[in-house]
């Protein structure tokens, strides 16, 4: 599911700390010869302004200081702080990974065409106002009418990390994290020390894994942080919606629905497909909070219904992602699906529903209904999933077209089909 793909990331796992690293000879051939190799001791360290100026002697180096790294007989390459103070017209960012990764982020448009970030990172007048909000802490609140697909966030990351960065000593990953946090621009400094913990541990790691989001980027995980957009707190039945389009190194946020004034923007953090208790379970783990929105807190009678509904769409699901011949999928059932899924107010999730009831209807046959759906799951694809997704073309191209889509008339004349005498082969 898209809020699967690309959650919140919350607590990561504990990894078991690598061994102590050892220092290694640098090849004069290296790729990145201008980068230090270190064993566990940060003293060895220059001073950031002896690394900035070391840095600006090196012709066309891309970085603002000149990266420290970390090795050990665990990884495949060293692990390094990569900084950047001039990205997105001076906000900063910094990546803690391998060289494979950091140059690997050079290639993207955000840093060659640093014009298509004009539009990201403003936030001078912005649909919303920060609120206290009590055992939640802080929030954000709308502040005007927003509309379904209006935009709340456009940010790019303050710093980047590399999931495999546990293969290094805590020690070690706390060094090249602080390390990283040290070279952001003052502002950006401050924002990342302004976002709050949620556990007694270092207070680097606290904030990162109390605010990460997880993104993809080449096709791996990673985590990235985004301090305003952190601000947003968690709900079960969310009223805005997250993406993560690598190419300009941007994370979106999208209302899912119209908001009032007043009310509380809110995004997920989790599958809320699950069960209430298994949702309640994951936030407190993840997040060290016990669950108090309105999904989770109503009446013992109500969740049990929730509950029973949310069971009944896995059903649903596992039908209509059958296409073999006993597959017993009809329109009748994806109009369910999508009942079900607007009386969970799961607005995100529509645009599964809407995918799947397109699907269907091509399958059957069936052009208008087709389009109509392709239409509404292109739409929260694109808010939920991002602009570029796979879903995304695929409805578009529905929308336009649905006979010469796979699905089309996939299912006509097959036996038992019931709701599909309309059928006809175009
Ligand atoms: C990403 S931060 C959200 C912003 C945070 N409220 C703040 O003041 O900075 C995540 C933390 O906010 C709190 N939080 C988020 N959603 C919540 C909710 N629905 N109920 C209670 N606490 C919540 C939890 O402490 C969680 O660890």
């Amino acid at each position: 599911f898209a809020s699967e793909q690309v959650q919140i990331a919350g607590q990561q796992p504990l990894f078991h700390d690598a061994c102590p690293s050892e220092s290694i000879a640098l090849d004069d051939n290296a790729i990145i010869s201008n980068v230090a190799f270190h064993s566990n001791k940060t003293q060895t360290w220059q001073s950031l302004e002896e690394s900035r100026t070391s840095a600006s002697q090196i012709r066309d180096f891309p970085w603002t200081f000149r990266p420290e790294c970390f090795s050990n007989e665990n990884t495949t390459e060293p692990f390094c702080v990569f900084s950047d103070q001039t990205f997105a017209s001076g906000r900063g960012i910094f990546i803690v990974g391998t060289e494979t990764l950091a140059y690997s982020m050079l290639e993207k448009d955000a840093f060659r065409r640093p014009e298509v970030l004009d539009r990201m990172n403003k936030y001078d007048n912005p649909s919303f106002e920060q609120h206290e909000f009590p055992g939640k802490g802080r929030g954000l609140v709308a502040n005007k009418t927003l509309h379904r697909g209006d935009q709340i966030f456009a940010s790019t990351p303050l710093l980047i990390t590399d999931p495999d960065i546990y293969q290094l000593s805590t020690s070690e990953r706390l060094a090249l994290l602080y390390r990283g946090v040290e070279t952001l621009p003052p502002a950006s400094q401050a924002s990342f020390w302004e976002l709050m913990g949620h556990y007694d541990g270092d207070p680097v790691d606290d904030r990162i894994n109390t605010n990460n989001f997880e993104l993809s980027i080449n096709g791996i995980s990673h985590s990235g942080l985004f301090p305003e957009i952190a601000m947003m707190n968690h709900d079960c039945r969310p009223n805005a919606a997250y993406f993560w389009d690598a190419r300009t190194m941007t994370h979106y946020v999208h209302a899912l629905r119209d908001i009032l004034p007043g009310e509380e923007i809110t995004i997920t953090y989790i599958d809320n497909e699950q069960p209430r208790a298994k949702r309640m379970k994951k936030l407190e783990r993840n997040w060290g909070f016990r669950c108090s929105c309105s999904s989770c807190t109503a009446h013992p009678a109500l969740t049990a219904e929730s509950d029973s509904r949310l069971h009944q769409i896995a059903a649903l699901l596992d039908m209509l992602n059958d296409w073999t011949p006993a597959s017993s999928a009809t329109p009748e059932a994806v109009e369910l699906l999508v009942t079900l899924y607007e009386q969970e107010r799961l607005h995100a999730n529509l645009a599964t529903a809407y995918k799947h009831a397109a699907e269907v209807y091509s399958s059957f046959g069936r052009k208008f209904e087709a389009i109509r759906y392709a239409r509404l799951s292109t739409e929260l694809s694109m808010l939920d999933k991002g602009f570029a997704d796979e879903d995304v073309r695929e409805m578009r191209n529905m929308s336009k077209n649905p006979e010469m889509s796979w699905s089309w008339n996939k299912r006509v004349g097959l036996s038992g089909k019931s709701g599909c005498g309309c059928a006809r082969k175009h």
